[in-house]
Formats: structure tokens, sequence, C-alpha cells
């Protein structure tokens, strides 16, 4: 296993250990945002029959061929058809239907005039009623044919396609009140550290608040994934063997976050290594350089580093793909855009670095990017006001104001394209 790795290897390593999991069926409402594991087809035309766009008269468009504001003509309005109802008696030439948007068009009538644009000439515009077009009228006119959206039998939704909020309402309307799609992993989330205490409590004499656990949450939340935060381990051997043993029992996917690095009361490298197959370790970035992954009993046990800002990276890198790829997502990449950057920055460090940042246009519409000042990899506040992380390439020594630089964007579906 080699030392350090790039982020694209380790993305990829992780990728490959992980598969979409088994199909659950669940309610279209609780479909949004999800993707279809099978195809999704209409069981009847959409729409199901030709109706009016408009409320106004369905009429013959060849009684109105000669219409015009000088020689109007006049037709016999002969019923009413409202959304909801049906028309089926005859409609001879010189006679019109008052239609209301929605109601299905009469199989001899074929379009529709708006109301706006009729004269009511004798009765007030019901049945029995005399009124008169000035203008002639497009056959189809205002008219919405069936089968326009969706024919009964044709698929809708493909298999691997994400539900959007008005896909929702689409498969509704095409008869798919359930949805197959992949379960959501349950992770686990493990803080390690004998350092930490929960967030209910006011920490003293070296402890700090576990605020880790609920960012990662929040991350796996966001990924779609199911998370449960576990108790805190204290940072040894045993405790945290025991931990992992547990976690990969009951959960789909193991993050710990603490005890990545190399000190003398880090232990996650030698946990996995000794429970499993110990596959990375550290990763050439920064923040979140101590990146572990491994297997243990065939569910991927993954441990960031103990750094607020180091953790957050390497879920929102390596982890949240896995856990899309678990739920038949196949795009991994957050939309990325290139933005000039408002200062020089030194690079002390040759490894990439994601620096939080907040991205804007400028008075000419340009990106520009703004590294917060404050690049340490302790604090979540920074991340919180920041909206993107700009990208400083491996091996360089800084970039100068001005020089156009990758940024890429912080919670922004991976579908969307910039
Ligand atoms: N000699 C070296 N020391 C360190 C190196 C190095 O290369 N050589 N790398 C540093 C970097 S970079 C990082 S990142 C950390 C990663 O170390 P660990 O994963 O072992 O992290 P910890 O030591 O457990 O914690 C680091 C830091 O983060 C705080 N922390 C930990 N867990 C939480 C939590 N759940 N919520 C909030 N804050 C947490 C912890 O108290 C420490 O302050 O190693 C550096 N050292
Ligand atoms: O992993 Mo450390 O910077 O890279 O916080």
């Amino acid at each position: 296993m080699p030392e350090m790795i790039s982020l694209e290897e380790a993305r990829a390593l992780v990728l490959a250990h992980v598969e979409p999991l088994p199909v659950e069926t669940v309610p279209v409402l609780d479909a949004v945002g999800r993707v279809a594991a099978v195809p999704l087809a209409s069981d009847i035309d959409i729409a199901p029959f030709a109706h009016s766009a408009m409320d106004g008269f369905a009429v013959r468009a060849g009684d109105l061929a000669a219409a015009s504001a000088e020689t109007p003509i006049e037709l016999d309005v002969i019923a009413e058809i409202a959304a909801g109802d049906t028309y089926e008696g005859p409609l001879a030439s010189g006679q019109c239907v008052r239609i209301m948007t929605g109601a299905p068009l009469p199989d001899a009538a074929d379009a529709v005039v708006k109301y706006e644009i009729v004269d009511v000439v004798s009765g007030d515009g019901m049945p029995g009623s005399r009124v008169a077009f000035t203008a002639p009228t497009k056959v189809r006119s205002n008219v919405r044919e069936a089968g326009e959206e969706a024919k009964a039998g044709e698929v809708i939704v493909k298999a691997g396609e994400v539900v959007g909020t008005a896909g929702v309402g689409f498969l509704a309307g095409c008869g798919v009140v359930e949805m197959p799609t992949y379960l959501r992993p349950r992770v686990a989330i493990i803080s390690i550290g004998s350092e930490l205490v929960d967030p209910d409590r006011v920490p003293a004499g070296g402890k700090i608040r576990n605020s880790n656990s609920y960012a990662l949450a929040a991350c796996a939340k966001a990924a779609g994934a199911l998370p449960v935060i576990l108790p805190i381990v204290e940072d040894t051997h045993e405790a945290l063997a025991a931990a992992v043993l547990h976690a990969v029992a009951n959960f789909d996917f193991v993050v710990t976050s603490g005890g990545a690095s190399n000190g003398d009361f880090d232990f996650i490298k030698p946990v996995v290594e000794e429970l499993g197959a110990l596959l990375m370790t550290t990763v050439n970035m920064r923040p979140g350089k101590a990146q572990t992954f491994g297997i243990v009993n065939d569910i991927p046990v993954f441990g960031l580093p103990g750094n607020p800002a180091a953790a957050y990276v390497g879920f929102e890198m390596i982890i949240r793909p896995a856990l899309r790829k678990m739920q038949g997502y196949t795009h991994f990449e957050r939309p990325h855009v290139r933005a000039r950057l408002t200062r020089d920055v030194k690079k002390k460090d040759p490894r990439r670095i994601f620096m939080r940042s907040t991205l804007y246009r400028n008075a000419e519409g340009a990106y520009e990017v703004e590294p917060a000042q404050n690049q340490s990899s302790g604090l979540f506040g920074v991340i919180q006001r920041s909206n993107c992380m700009a990208i400083m390439p491996e091996g360089l020594e800084g970039c100068t104001a001005g020089s156009l630089v990758e940024c890429v964007l912080l919670d922004v579906p991976e579908e969307i394209v910039l």
C-alpha cells in the first residue's frame, strides 16, 4: 500500500469498494431526490384525452374560416362542459359548446376560442345564447392533445434517473404511486477522543465538545444516507476495536473521526489493520491528509482526521461519492467554476489545498473568489461562512491575485451544471 495517494486515487479506491444497496419501494412523495432503480411507465395516456387549454367555446374551425371584424360569424351555444364532465352529443356546423379549461374537447370540435375574443350576440353566453367570432381559428388551437406528455406503457422515468420535485408530480399523474429505489446507507458516526464531551455539556479541564459527529452526520444526511451518532470512544485500541466491530455488525458504512494520525493515541489504522484490510492511510490534500480506509467484515470503514475542517473535506470529497454510489447516483463531482482570486495566496504546503472561500460575481458578472483569512483546519465556523473551496493545485508555491482558480461549490447537488 503506497504511503500517500492522490485525491482521485482515494476516491476511486473507495468507490471501487461500494456497490448500490438493495432496492426498497417507497411512496412517490419519498422518491424526491432519489434514484429510480427500475424504468417507470405510465399506465395511461397523459393527457388522457384532448382537452381545452382555455375557458371559451369549442368550435369546428371550418365554420370560422371566413370570419372577420367586418363579417363576424355567429354560432349557437348548445351546451356547456365543465372540467370533469364530458359532452357526448352532436355538434353540427353552426354550433359551438361553451367549454372550461381542462374539459374534454367534444369529438366534433377541433379548436377552442377563448372568451375574451368572442362577442355575445344574444343571451348570456350560456347554452341557448348566440355568440360571434371575428377571426378564423387554427385547427387544434388551444387544445392540449391526448398523450401529449406520455403514451400508455411508455417509460417516463428511466432507471438511474434522479426524481426531482416536478418528477414526483409527473409520476403521480402517470399512476406511479410507489417507486423502487436503492436503500439509504445506514452510516455509523463515531468520534474518537478522550478529550471529547457531548455538546450538551460544558467542557472543562482540557476537554472539548464533540462537534465532528454532528457535522459528519449532517453531511451524511445531506448525501441521502441515514446517520446514527454512536457514543464517543476513548483513545484506546481496545475501546476503538470494540466500537468498530459493533458498528460493522449494524451499519452499511462506518465513519470515524480522530486518531487517524501517528500520535501515541491514534488507533484507527492499527484497528482496521487488525480487524480487516487496511487499504489507505494518507491523501495528498490539505486539510485532511490523514484519511484511513479499509474493509472490516465486508463493511467499508473510513477513518477521518480529527481536525474539524480536515474531517469535513475528507467526508465531502471521498465519503460522499461513496454514499451516493450506494444509492445509485452516477454523478460524483460537485459543480466547479473558475474564479479570479481577490488576493495573493502563499502556499507553504506542496499538497493540494482546499481553501475555504466565498465565491461571488463582481459588477461585470465575472466570478471572483475570496479565500477566508483563517484557514486553520480546526474551524467549522469558517466553512459555515464560506460557499466554496478554492483549489490550490499540488506543487505550486502560491497564486497571485487575479489568477484563475478552480472552485468547488459547497452544498450544491452534483447534477447541477454551472
Ligand atoms: N506529528 C504530526 N502531528 C500531526 C500531523 C502530522 O503530520 N504530524 N498532522 C496534523 C494534522 S494535519 C491533522 S488533520 C491531525 C490528524 O490527527 P488525528 O486524526 O489523529 O486527530 P486528533 O489528534 O484526534 O484530533 C486533532 C484535533 O481535532 C480535535 N478533534 C478531534 N475529534 C474531534 C471532534 N469529534 N470534534 C471536535 N474536535 C475534534 C482534537 O481535539 C484535536 O485538536 O494531526 C495533526 N498532527
Ligand atoms: O489533515 Mo490536517 O490539515 O490536513 O488538518
